[in-house]
């Protein structure tokens, strides 16, 4: 009985070290207050010009999947091509998109935060047509951009390439596809193996970028990317003209004819009217080859509403007659087979969202049913049941929907590799795009090597060292209540 009061005061020492333990290395590992930092990019389209605002928390920059979108402003008007005539004006209408980020970014934020303009293939067509007037609507967003208090860092036009690559960084970064496990417990939700393609319809210029293990036979469509140790290979192009405005002027351009002034065309709904003013039509590089000089001053266009029809004049604007590899896509253009799941955003999701079908698989036949019906519908029927949307884009779903099965058809997606493709709008809150891979590459915030990382989260570590604690606890109480007389300390068991 003696010796039982020393060794229950040792006990209750050792009941009381093992908590203190616990608690000095779990406070000691807790995480640091959160240091926000905030990204800003311009992506100056050829239709409009949206403004992205990012943030993430500075000391996990380095992880996959951290950087979120906190907010989209689109920039009144259209984009910044558009201002041609008036090139002191592009400047002026970013400024109220300027304005909003400034208040939503802190204050004391600002100094840090740097913001990229990327002008896509609008600018790069007006470069084509007039590089001086090119030069001027960049140098007036460059002042607006250098006015306002965040850190300017450059406003530039992108090639098609980088924009093809950075859309396949942003939707894989988002997915969580460039580190699916690291070494130990840090397990990503998201793990399924390989990465997915990327294809981005804009209005002047559409991108293909996938990963291939083929041999990419034209260097102009080759990159090559070593992203958190893993290596890539990887085909990309743009094709200019190939948005789906630029599809339509041409698809326009190649039924011109030197006397009509009326235009019947069944990539429009049944009773739509539209004027087109010639001169409008064949100012764009894209067509002005094609211009026929007889042609009156304005056409109007007329609804037909025909599928089939319009199928076979949209096929009109691919050349599939040549090619010098071993495989083409179209127009001369290299491309490997199509090879794992595609993510496709921009106008590929706006379209088919209008038409109801992003929301889970549809087959290919379906989707072309789906298609084939609203060309059919009158246009007095499509606008009663959409009345909201914007006439520009309510008219032309019919034509877009019929340009997207054509073109996705001569990339190779069929019947069964239709179903790899997902439209995507968002991932988690971010727009898919070029914009945050752009963000993210010009940051340096994709290693090209797997940054060291402590084996457990914070949380993983508090929960281990609970669990040891409590089972060091529970042998000692087993010990005492076996032995009563705990010889188990006695004979230096623990
Ligand atoms: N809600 C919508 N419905 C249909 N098309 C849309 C919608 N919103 C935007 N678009 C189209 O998406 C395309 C976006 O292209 P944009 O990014 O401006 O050009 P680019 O990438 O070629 O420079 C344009 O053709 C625009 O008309
Ligand atoms: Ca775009």
């Amino acid at each position: 009985m003696e010796q039982e009061g020393p060794l229950f005061i040792l006990g209750v020492f050792f009941v009381l070290g093992i908590v203190a333990l616990t608690v000095v290395a779990v406070l000691q590992n807790k995480p640091l207050p959160e240091n926000l930092k905030y990204g800003i990019v311009l992506d100056a389209g050829s239709s409009h010009t949206s403004v992205y605002i990012y943030r993430w928390p500075a000391e996990k920059e380095n992880d996959t999947g951290v950087v979120q979108q906190v907010e989209e402003c689109k920039v009144e008007g259209n984009g910044i091509s558009s201002y041609h005539e008036k090139p002191v004006e592009a400047g002026l209408s970013l400024q109220a998109c300027m304005n909003k980020a400034r208040d939503i970014i802190p204050v004391s934020k600002h100094k840090e935060t740097p913001v990229y303009l990327g002008a896509t293939a609008g600018m790069r067509l007006l470069r084509l047509t007039n590089s001086r007037v090119a030069d001027e609507v960049l140098a007036s967003v460059e002042n607006t951009l250098r006015s306002s208090p965040f850190d300017f860092q450059g406003a530039r036009i992108i090639t098609g390439q980088e924009e093809g690559a950075y859309g396949w960084i942003t939707i894989n970064y988002l997915l969580g596809n460039f580190i699916h496990s690291s070494p130990w417990f840090n397990i990503m939700p998201n793990s399924k193996e390989g990465t997915s393609g990327a294809l981005d319809l804009g209005g002047a210029s559409t991108q293909i970028t996938f990963v291939s293990d083929e041999n990419i036979e034209s260097q102009d469509n080759s990159l090559r990317f070593r992203l958190y140790g893993k290596s890539y290979n990887v085909y990309t192009h743009s094709f200019l003209c190939y948005g789906k405005d630029q599809a339509l002027r041409l698809q326009l351009a190649n039924t011109m004819t030197g006397q009509n002034i009326t235009l019947l065309d069944p990539c429009f709904n049944s009773g739509y009217m539209r004027n087109v003013s010639t001169a409008d039509l064949y100012s764009s590089p894209c067509v002005s080859g094609l211009r026929i000089l007889t042609a009156p001053q304005t056409i109007q266009i007329q609804g037909t509403g025909n599928y089939q029809l319009c199928k076979n004049k949209v096929q009109t604007i691919f050349n599939v007659s040549h090619c010098s590899y071993s495989r083409c896509s179209f127009n001369g253009i290299f491309q490997p087979g199509l090879q794992g799941e595609f993510g496709a955003f921009s106008a590929f999701y706006f379209v088919m969202d209008f038409l109801k079908l992003t929301k889970e698989k549809v087959s290919l036949d379906s989707v072309k049913d789906t298609v084939e019906r609203h060309c059919s519908k009158p246009w007095a029927e499509v606008k009663r049941e959409s009345g909201r949307i914007k006439e520009k884009y309510l008219s032309e779903y019919c034509f877009s929907g019929v340009y997207i099965l054509s073109l996705l058809d001569l990339y190779g997606f069929n019947s069964s590799s239709w179903e790899d493709i997902t439209f995507l709008g968002k991932i988690h809150g971010s727009d898919a795009g070029w914009t945050l891979g752009y963000m993210l590459n010009l940051t340096n915030m994709i290693p090209a090597e797997l940054p060291p990382s402590p084996p457990l989260s914070h949380g993983g570590y508090v929960g281990l060292m609970v669990f040891f604690s409590v089972f060091l606890l529970f042998i000692l109480l087993t010990c005492w209540l076996t032995f009563r007389k705990p010889k188990c300390l006695q004979k230096g068991i623990i």
